[in-house]
């Protein structure tokens, strides 16, 4: 299905639009509901990768396809491998298939787990036998992806002696990991982040039935974000149910899109984002994103609709996601005359005048390169290839936009 935009303006009603919980902590309570039957979930995410989690945790079957959901592959090795006796192959899409497992799996084994590759030495698809694990300490590299330390936090009270994990090299995406922590400690179960190393203590004696909300998700915020920082002055959207300590940290989103001219306000579970003031073109946009990698596609994008320069620094990661999404901004942003230099970990947007009209964005099965670049149908006329890819994280992503004003036609 491609969609195409036709210029638009977001309509003068106001609107305040539900955004569905974070698939980042849905997917990590998912697995600790897994292993702490008596934890109730709210607002829970609908997007593909945390229903896929869902059925994956509940599935029998010896063979358990979690298509692109990187959360979940990483999640599910850690939970497999300590589940006894049991037997499963986890596999996924051709692209997860080339994203790098290889640093959680060692550590795993490390530890004592039964876990082989069934194709390339380092990536899915995996057959894991369930043990019992019972070493207590374990060092891993913390510089690629944070869903490894998230995946062994996450299993570690269930050891029998917890785990003392080693962070080596330069910590990526730490609120990630420390979001994790965050749930466990909402648990009641004791956690220590000092430096770069955590210590999780073994499962509480009895851990009370207890209900967590997620909070909704930040990265699709930055959407709306975009969508109202490329809009005229005094354009308003409202979206909920946010908090403002979040443990999300693409939650900086509201400090970023200051940059932008956009305002937050904050009342009760509602954000309302308010374009304040106009953008000089003088302006230019300087980001480290190490801990927010996320958003960088739809920063860029919002940068190139408003023609600003803009530098962002920290996005090694961004080439082992959905696709290499540095490549793929760089391609998609030039057919639109933009002027992009990509190094393996950053990305430099140079100002520009001029968005060319009509142009077909590939999205390269990655959910967020179609919601990114769909603001920019504010400023020109566009074409959304294969716009069901949103489902990964965010399935109401069109209606949600066809309710603010956005005009556009399905193919
Ligand atoms: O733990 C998580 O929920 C996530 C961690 C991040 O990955 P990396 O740590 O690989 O950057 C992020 O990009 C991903 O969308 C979700
Ligand atoms: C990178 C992402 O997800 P994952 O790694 O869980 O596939 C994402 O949602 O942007």
């Amino acid at each position: 299905m491609d969609i195409h935009i036709a210029k638009s303006k977001i309509a003068s009603r106001k609107f305040t639009i539900p955004i569905t919980g974070s698939k980042s902590e849905s997917n990590r309570l998912l697995l600790l509901k897994a292993l702490y039957p008596q934890i109730n979930i709210e607002n829970i995410s609908n997007s593909d990768d945390s229903v896929l989690m869902q059925r994956a945790i509940a599935s029998t079957d010896a063979v358990i396809d979690i298509h692109h959901a990187g959360t979940a592959m990483r999640f599910l090795t850690a939970y497999f491998a300590i589940q006894e006796r049991r037997e499963v192959t986890i596999t996924g899409s051709s692209r997860m298939k080339e994203r790098p497992i290889k640093i959680l799996v060692d550590a795993l084994k490390h530890l004592g787990a039964d876990i082989n590759y069934l194709e390339n030495d380092g990536f899915p698809p995996l057959k894991i036998v369930g043990k019992k694990l019972t070493k207590k300490e374990v060092s891993l590299a913390a510089n690629v992806s944070s869903q490894y330390i998230s995946a062994l936090i996450l299993i570690a009270s269930k050891l029998e002696n917890g785990l003392e994990i080693t962070l080596n090299g330069k910590i990526t995406s730490v609120p990630y990991i420390k979001m994790t922590l965050s749930l466990l400690d909402s648990l009641g179960v004791e956690t220590i982040f000092i430096d770069n190393v955590i210590t999780i203590k073994p499962q509480v004696a009895n851990l009370k039935p207890q209900t967590l909300t997620v909070e909704s998700d930040w990265s699709s915020a930055s959407y709306f974000y975009s969508l109202v920082a490329l809009s005229e002055v005094g354009t308003e959207i409202t979206i909920t149910a946010y908090k403002k300590e979040s443990l999300q940290g693409d939650s900086v989103l509201a400090t970023i899109y200051k940059n932008f001219g956009v305002e937050t306000h904050f009342n009760n579970h509602q954000i309302t984002l308010k374009k304040r003031t106009a953008v000089s073109q003088q302006s230019k946009i300087e980001l480290d994103l190490k801990n927010a990698p996320d958003i960088a596609q739809t920063i860029a994008v919002t940068a190139f609709g408003l023609g600003l320069e803009c530098y962002m620094v920290g996005l090694h990661t961004l080439k082992i996601k959905e696709t290499d999404r540095l490549l793929a901004l760089k391609t998609e942003l030039e057919k639109l005359g933009g002027e992009v230099i990509i190094t393996d970990a950053t990305l430099h947007l140079k100002s520009s005048k001029k968005i060319n009209r009509d142009i077909a964005i590939a999205t390269y099965n990655d959910h967020r390169m179609a919601m990114a670049f769909a603001p920019l149908g504010l400023k020109t006329s566009i074409i959304i290839e294969n716009a069901d890819v949103v489902s990964k994280s965010y399935p109401q992503f069109w209606d949600d936009l066809e309710t603010i004003g956005i005009n556009f036609s399905i193919n």
